[in-house]
């Protein structure tokens, strides 16, 4: 039997977004260690999830950004034989910033032309959502991940302005109640989406996707 969790934990993913290319951290310990990603790691108990987000990047990657914006919200869950868990990862954008590109202790920066990023190499949910990073909207999504990591289902929807914890209800995005840690019970309460992510545009004339998981 599943247990209920016992909290959300708070995390960020920046995106250092110039016009021809992108800035992309090989992970070299701990969570995702062997993926590319964005920027981030867990937000601290005394700081905002921008705050956190901040400090993540510079610490990783040794950069300070000049035009920071949110840009979405992903629920990850988790789900292990005796419990299920949940990241909660603010994501934010920015295409100019000060400093220089540094390599950590936690990441390794390669620059990417946009035709060139390794969505093979990423996390599995990224190629579902980076369509809409990339055409300068936003978004919410939540994706549930078996056992061993591998995406099971996932819904992401693009949405005009980010609240500012993810919405509790699905049926309330995207300008639901902000949910409190011990809220967050069933996130995704619609029928289930097995081996399935949808991907719902509120953009005129763009189509609403739905892509098998193979
Ligand atoms: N499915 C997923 N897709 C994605 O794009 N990023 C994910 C992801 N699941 C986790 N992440 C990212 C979010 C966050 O930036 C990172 C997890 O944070 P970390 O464990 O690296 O935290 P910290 O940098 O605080 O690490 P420690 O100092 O080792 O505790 O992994």
């Amino acid at each position: 039997m599943l247990k209920r969790p016992d909290s959300v934990q708070l995390a960020t993913l920046f995106w250092i977004l110039e016009p021809n290319r992108v800035l992309l951290g090989m992970k070299k310990r701990g969570f995702g260690v062997g993926k590319y990603n964005g920027f981030g790691g867990k937000v601290q108990a005394d700081e905002t999830p921008l705050q956190g987000a901040l400090r993540e990047l510079q610490e990783e990657c040794g950069l300070i950004p000049i035009d920071t914006r949110p840009r979405g919200i992903l629920l990850f869950e988790f789900v292990e034989p005796d419990k299920r868990w949940y990241l909660e990862v603010h994501l934010y954008s920015a295409t100019k910033f000060t400093g220089n590109v540094t390599e950590s202790e936690e990441m390794r920066p390669e620059w990417f032309a946009y035709p060139d990023v390794p969505h093979g190499k990423m996390w599995e949910d990224d190629k579902y959502w980076w369509p809409i990073l990339m055409r300068d909207s936003n978004f919410l999504g939540h994706f549930v991940f078996d056992n061993s990591q591998l995406l099971s289902r996932g819904l992401v929807r693009e949405c005009p302005s980010i609240p500012a914890r993810f919405p509790r209800p699905r049926s309330t995005w995207p300008q639901g109640i902000p949910p409190t840690d011990a809220d967050v019970d069933h996130p995704f309460p619609d029928p289930p989406l097995e081996r399935v992510v949808r991907c719902e545009s509120i953009t005129p004339g763009v189509p609403t996707e739905t892509h098998p998981i193979p």
